[in-house]
């Protein structure tokens, strides 16, 4: 339960709404509790006047009197009770978007790390069905407790008033309901979670067939999927089971218990007046009737106990996340004037989840306008280096240096958008080319077509683009078109030109890209390449022979390090792979010609 007091914030600031809602659940009772005692004056004023042998138009008028008063409560108690939801249950719903924008902004700031330890459904349940669960707290949850706290309070008082030994009779009954209904509930949300566990996993196999269709299909596994799509319905089948036997006996356990105490009510308030306790019988119909008003909030009481519980329990999920601090934060808004200029000096990283030290001890400068290239097999530690440059996280030792200052004393915000990156997995948004390409411009800055033009130009995507019908407007990904790794590769190049970058790195991102296209893309980035620093990451020693400095890493560590003339003559592992690769080359070349 502590952890709902997060929520005190938000009942601060809603406090006037929240007070206001307040004031028409008073007023709304007040009006309720005299429905009851009109009904009991009604039975009286008729059994005088039947009594005093009065006309029927004088009985008439009465009653029509009396209904009239009845219907005028009743419209009256509907309006307020119209501004009570219109007050808290709005307010719930103002909470849960400020909430959901808090969890949001959070997310935004937390690093590279957390969402390596937390998966993306993790997160996505905790900002949509936790918060929902909280929300019920804050609306149905606040309204029914507040409502119940008054009407419980004004009902109380005035039986008491009227008749101490039948109010304590009729009341027995109503927190053996609230146990009950709280039972039952409790019962009710487990299985329903049960129900949503299951129907995630339904939901997850569908997904995972879809998108992996074509595989699917290609190995004729529709039958095997069949089979665990089926076990997984049946499962969610008997779970629904489950949850309607539960839902069944919801309304009938409250039905039963109005019954006892009604039964009770007209059992012992007949008796007190035939011993002539009571002497107007419109008591009894009135005690019926505040046990009647007073069910539901009774049963609620079980209801929002059991709801409560859950928000608690999500609260506290939320919390943990909300708890977390990034690792790394911006450390000062003082302005970069970044000349790019960039050094490692002993740089060592050991990844903290699977104790691999995948940079070790590494140095190397790029001065400004120059390019480096790294160079080496999977897994030796390429793009872990392009991690500690963007700052995903801090080096263990050493230091990564920009323009002779610690990356950790930089401002961060200013020299990532001097940056320019086009990693190595791209991903594209389901939007349009335009959009995408102009993913990573300032707010202030808009491209011009020219602007688009010359950055897929450049990145040699632009006759693609105007081949397809709707040009930069085609839209991508599920509900767009599909494009080739290749030409995907080149958009995500495009991205990063378009940001005019001081700093350009390139991670190994020409992988899907022939040996060719590799060459025309090269060279059209020749004047940004020696305007600007540079580093290309790469396994293919054809995209970085070029380059003013080549490194090789092997496990980490840099085993050597040249240009491409000077490593020739070492004849070494970069002499090595360069005379592989050309073979390679050579030989899918002749294959090419003889088919
Ligand atoms: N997030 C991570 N958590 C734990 N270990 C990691 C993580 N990322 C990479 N590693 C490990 O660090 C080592 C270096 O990985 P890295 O991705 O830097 O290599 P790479 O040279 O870029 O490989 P490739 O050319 O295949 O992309 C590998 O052994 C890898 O398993």
């Amino acid at each position: 339960m502590k952890s709902l007091s997060y929520l005190n914030k938000y009942f601060l600031k809603y406090k006037w709404q929240l007070l206001l809602g307040v004031l028409f659940i008073i007023i709304q009772n007040v009006l309720v509790i005299e429905m009851p005692e009109l009904v009991k004056d009604a039975v009286n004023d008729f059994q005088e006047k039947i009594a005093a042998n009065e006309t029927i138009d004088n009985i008439a008028w009465l009653a029509f009197s009396l209904a009239g008063m009845y219907f005028l409560l009743s419209l009256t108690k509907g309006i307020f009770l119209f501004f009570t939801r219109q007050t808290i249950i709005k307010v719930s719903r103002y909470v849960e978007y400020d909430l959901k924008n808090e969890i949001y902004e959070h997310y935004q700031k937390l690093n590279f790390n957390f969402y390596k330890r937390n998966s993306t459904g993790d997160l996505l349940n905790r900002i949509s069905e936790d918060v929902s669960k909280v929300r019920m707290y804050l609306g149905p949850g606040v309204m029914y407790t507040v409502n119940l706290v008054f009407l419980f309070s004004f009902i109380f008082w005035r039986m008491l008033s009227i008749n101490v030994e039948l109010t304590l009779w009729v009341l027995t009954p109503l927190p053996i309901m609230s146990f009950m209904v709280y039972k039952v509930s409790d019962r009710m949300n487990k299985q329903s979670e049960r129900v949503q566990r299951e129907q995630s996993k339904l939901s997850s196999i569908v997904q995972e067939t879809f998108s992996g269709v074509r595989v699917l299909k290609a190995y004729g596994a529709e039958e095997g999927f069949n089979k665990i799509f089926n076990e997984s319905n049946e499962n969610y089948l008997k779970r629904n089971m489950d949850l309607v036997f539960t839902n069944a006996l919801f309304m009938p356990t409250i039905v039963f218990l109005i019954g006892i105490s009604t039964t009770i009510t007209i059992f012992i308030g007949g008796n007190m007046y035939i011993d002539g306790v009571i002497t107007n019988p419109g008591v009894i119909v009135q005690f019926v009737m505040y046990v009647n008003l007073m069910t539901w909030p009774f049963a609620s009481v079980g209801w929002v106990t059991s709801l409560i519980q859950r928000a608690a329990a999500s609260q506290e999920r939320i919390n943990e996340f909300l708890k977390q601090e990034p690792d790394i934060v911006n450390p000062t808004q003082e302005v970069l004037d970044f000349q790019g200029n960039i050094e490692f000096n002993n740089v060592t990283y050991t990844y903290p989840t699977s104790n691999i030290t995948a940079v070790k001890n590494l140095s190397f400068t790029i001065n400004k306008g120059e390019t480096l290239a790294i160079l080496g097999r999977t897994g030796s530690g390429k793009s872990s280096v392009i991690h500690l440059l963007m700052r995903q996280f801090d080096p263990q030792e050493g230091e990564v240096l920009i323009d002779n200052k610690n990356l950790k004393e930089v401002n961060l915000e200013e020299y990532r958008k001097d940056t320019g990156v086009v990693p190595q997995e791209v991903f594209l948004f389901s939007d349009s080319i335009a959009n995408n390409i102009k993913f990573g411009l300032t707010e202030d800055r808009d491209a011009s077509q020219e602007e688009l033009d010359e950055v897929t130009k450049q990145a040699h995507v632009y006759h693609n683009i105007v081949d397809f019908k709707e040009g930069y407007d085609t839209l991508l990904g599920e509900r767009g078109v599909n494009l080739s790794g290749g030409q995907k590769q080149r958009i995500s190049i495009a991205r990063a030109l378009m940001r005019k970058p001081k700093f350009l790195i390139l991670d190994d991102c020409l992988s899907a890209v022939d040996t060719e296209t590799e060459e025309i893309i090269l060279s059209n980035l020749k004047p940004q390449i020696e305007k600007n620093t540079t580093l290309i990451v790469s396994h293919r020693v054809s995209s970085i022979r070029n380059a003013d400095k080549i490194i090789v890493l092997d496990d980490g560590e840099k085993i050597e390090e040249g240009t491409h003339q000077s490593l020739m003559q070492l004849n070494g592992i970069y002499a090595e792979m360069y005379q592989k690769q050309l073979l390679e080359e050579e030989e899918s070349k002749k294959q090419v010609e003889n088919n």
